[in-house]
């Protein structure tokens, strides 16, 4: 501005420095800072006792060896920490090399440990924001918070505090991506309560192993209706299903191991059957090739899918109404003591039955008696077992009357979905991903229970089954009214 004529220097640019930002609290007068230094000093103290604990809430096998090192190591130096630390990882190796088993059943929680810190806590922050599962307001990130992990060996279950706002759906649509960030091969998300989830990361499947048949129960007493074991959890436990009050459908495709099933719910009821206080009948349109391995178990069974099928479940629909109106105003549901038995209606292959029947009125007969049977059957003491391999709505159009569903072995994810329901695929309830060599595998889901439950049945051989007959036939308490060829 200034330049004086002539000069070769012209005036600098103003000079640019963006101004030191502090801390508003550096501007706070000099004593007001002695105030607040102790209450800042005893909050940072608190915060500290506080990520303590967490730690020790989280890793107390971890941080009681770390604090054992360093007392040792303050004791006796580096050489004996390092020896003691060598003889130990030495023996822990020694031990899963010899008993894998004891091992890791012994070591549980130090694996526990050591996977939620090396596999979970450590890129945590990072997942979590490449997923796109944490949020910002007001200029701050909100982050889902990494609670409890247990390493169970073929799974990790993972509880996960989850940011407001946040649905478990958006966990179940990035389900795959946390698996592969977690190494894992599968993982399920579950809903524990509001805000709460646990994720189950899988990394192989315990049930891959066939599992034989229990020894035969024989107490009739022992058997109980609501609970009746087929084979096993993936989580080890027995699996039960419950058949009073219940109409089961499974689905499954050719060789899912449909038939297993069928036979270890006949295996388990076997002492009922034989005191008279359950009944099977039986449909296997398949002209016996399924029910005429052991046809003694039934107390009608029909080999096809003509009149006398229909007529089978239209007799059974009667006896639906039938006992319906006798115990209008004296009971409320059949039980053990309501002097009949407990009816099951076994239907290998259901869609030969209600939908491939060419026969129009003997389909639409047909169809009318099994709904009667699903919708009524309830209270008067009236279950069936459908086993069917195509659940479109055209070959099982009232798939909803069916309070139990079971979804075995299935060629696309739409199957799934219209066996378990909407939604319950996205849960885990992957039924179409069951490998072809886990026959008897199957995903099962009940009404007004929210998380389907993965097992498989108990795998019956032909010695089963003619043990089946024998034990039945020992006694000759139920008449065998034989075989009904259609
Ligand atoms: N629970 C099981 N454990 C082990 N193997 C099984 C089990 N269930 C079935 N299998 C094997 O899978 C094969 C097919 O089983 P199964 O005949 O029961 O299937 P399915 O679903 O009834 O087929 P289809 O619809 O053709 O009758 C059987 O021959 C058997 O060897």
């Amino acid at each position: 501005m200034n330049a004086h004529k002539g000069s070769r220097w012209i005036d600098p640019a103003p000079l640019e420095v963006a101004r030191p930002r502090l801390p508003w609290w550096t501007m706070l007068p000099g004593w007001v800072k002695l105030v607040i230094f102790p209450v800042v000093l005893a909050w940072v103290l608190v915060w500290l006792v506080g990520k303590l604990a967490r730690l020790c809430w989280y890793y107390p096998i971890l941080v009681t060896m770390v604090a054992g090192a360093v007392v040792l190591d303050w004791w006796a130096g580096h050489y004996l920490v390092g020896s003691v630390v060598s003889v130990l990882l030495g023996g822990l190796l020694t031990w899963w090399w010899r008993s894998v088993d004891t091992y890791q059943r012994w070591m549980r929680w130090l694996r526990t440990e050591v996977r939620r810190l090396w596999v979970y806590a450590w890129d945590w922050r990072t997942v979590m924001r490449l997923s796109n599962l944490t949020g910002t307001a007001k200029g701050r990130e909100y982050r889902p918070k990494l609670k409890r992990v247990r390493a169970e060996g073929w799974r990790d279950k993972v509880r996960v505090r989850m940011i407001k706002g946040q649905a478990p759906e958006q966990w179940a649509e990035r389900a795959s991506g946390l698996a592969h960030s977690f190494h894992a091969k599968s993982c399920r998300v579950r809903v524990l309560g509001p805000g709460k989830i646990e994720l189950d990361l899988i990394h192989s499947d315990p049930l891959t192993k066939v599992l034989p048949l229990p020894v035969m129960p024989t107490d009739a007493s022992a058997v109980d209706l609501k609970r009746i074991t087929i084979g096993r959890t993936e989580t080890g436990k027995p699996w039960r299903i419950r058949l009073l009050g219940n109409q089961i459908l499974v689905v499954g495709v050719q060789g899912a191991g449909k038939g297993s099933l069928l036979w270890s719910t006949v295996w388990a009821l076997a002492p009922m059957i034989k005191t008279g206080t359950v009944r099977l009948y039986g449909i296997d349109p398949k002209g016996g090739m399924e029910l005429g391995q052991c046809p003694m178990a039934f107390h009608k069974v029909v080999y096809g899918n003509g009149v006398e099928a229909v007529e089978l479940l239209e007799e059974i629909a009667e006896q639906v109404r039938e006992r319906a109106s006798r115990y209008r105003g004296i009971r409320r549901r059949w039980t053990r003591d309501s002097g009949e038995p407990f009816t099951l209606l076994i239907v290998d292959e259901l869609a030969d039955v209600i939908a491939y029947q060419t026969d129009k009125k003997l389909k639409e007969r047909a169809q009318a008696a099994l709904q009667t049977i699903t919708s009524q059957g309830r209270a008067p003491g009236v279950g069936t077992l459908c086993l069917v391999q195509d659940p479109r709505k055209e070959i099982v159009p009232f798939r909803n009357l069916f309070n139990t569903r079971i979804a075995m072995r299935l060629d696309e994810p739409a199957q799934v979905d219209m066996v378990l329901g909407d939604g319950v695929r996205e849960r885990g309830a992957e039924a179409h991903e069951i490998s072809e060599l886990t026959p008897g595998v199957a995903w099962a889901k009940e009404d007004g229970k929210r998380e389907p439950l993965r097992g498989r049945a108990f795998y019956a051989t032909d010695e089963n089954l003619t043990e089946l007959g024998h034990y039945l036939t020992g006694g000759a308490v139920v008449p065998f009214e034989g075989g009904v060829a259609a």
